[in-house]
């Protein structure tokens, strides 16, 4: 299980997670001399990423990845590295290396190749790994009962989201995911609230995708809530 820390306020939640994520940037580059930063997309992390994007450390030994990916143009107001470019990848949060999923190709499945062999030099077990979740339990593009979504928990690679609807997507594993030193999950309101506490309890994870980040061995997940 994974502990939970209840805040005020949503921009508490945001302001506070982004300074205990830029210590442990700091920490990771003190020890190794680089660092690994994961984000999710969705709308909840906005105002963590602009506290974090102000943050002093040398984000030029920094490396972020986003967790996954809608299938559209890097403009397109879905896109998750836009919303990283425009809200976390600035100020002097701008010099960190980005790796992106998205390639201008047709569907996912044809830019796996391209988008594993981009990960290869990220640095590894991931330093920061920053979730969200949705009301169904889903996280990353993980999405609860998708077709084949044992592919999406079990390699290790990035993969192509089974999801249920457009735009397609592409996500980084679980196994990726959880191969972390710190994971964080950010959610807000209380029907996210009670999801979480559903996944809590052991159960499938292919019926709440959550539920693979909240029971790992090593109590590395922390999730953070507000109303
Ligand atoms: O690309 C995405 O959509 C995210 O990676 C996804 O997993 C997100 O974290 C949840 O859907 C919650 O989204 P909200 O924060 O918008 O509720």
């Amino acid at each position: 299980m994974a502990e939970l820390i209840e805040y005020s306020s949503r921009s508490e939640a945001a302001r506070q997670l982004a300074a205990s994520i830029a210590e442990r940037l700091r920490g990771a580059i003190a020890e190794r001399g680089e660092a690994s930063l994961v984000v999710s997309g969705g709308s909840s992390p906005k105002e963590l990423f602009e506290y974090l994007a102000g943050q002093e450390l040398d984000w030029s030994r920094v490396t972020v990845v986003p967790s996954d990916e809608r299938w559209v143009p890097v403009d397109d107001p879905q896109s998750n590295e836009r919303l990283v470019r425009e809200t976390l990848l600035v100020g002097p949060a701008a010099r960190a290396r980005f790796v992106g999923l998205y390639r201008e190709t047709d569907k996912p499945a044809e830019a796996v190749e391209s988008v594993a062999k981009a990960l290869v030099d990220v640095p590894r077990p991931l330093d920061v790994v920053l979730l969200g979740m949705g009301d169904d339990g889903h996280t990353a593009s993980l999405f609860p009962h998708a077709p084949d979504i044992q592919d999406c928990l079990d390699e290790r690679g990035p993969c192509v989201a089974p999801t249920v609807g457009p735009p397609a997507r592409l996500s980084l594993t679980l196994a990726y995911l959880t191969d972390a030193r710190s994971i964080d999950i950010l959610i807000f309101g209380t029907e996210k609230r009670r999801v979480f506490e559903r996944a809590q309890a052991v159960g499938p994870v292919a019926e709440l995708p959550v539920r693979g980040v909240l029971h790992l061995e090593r109590p590395v997940a922390q999730a953070h809530w507000a109303e």
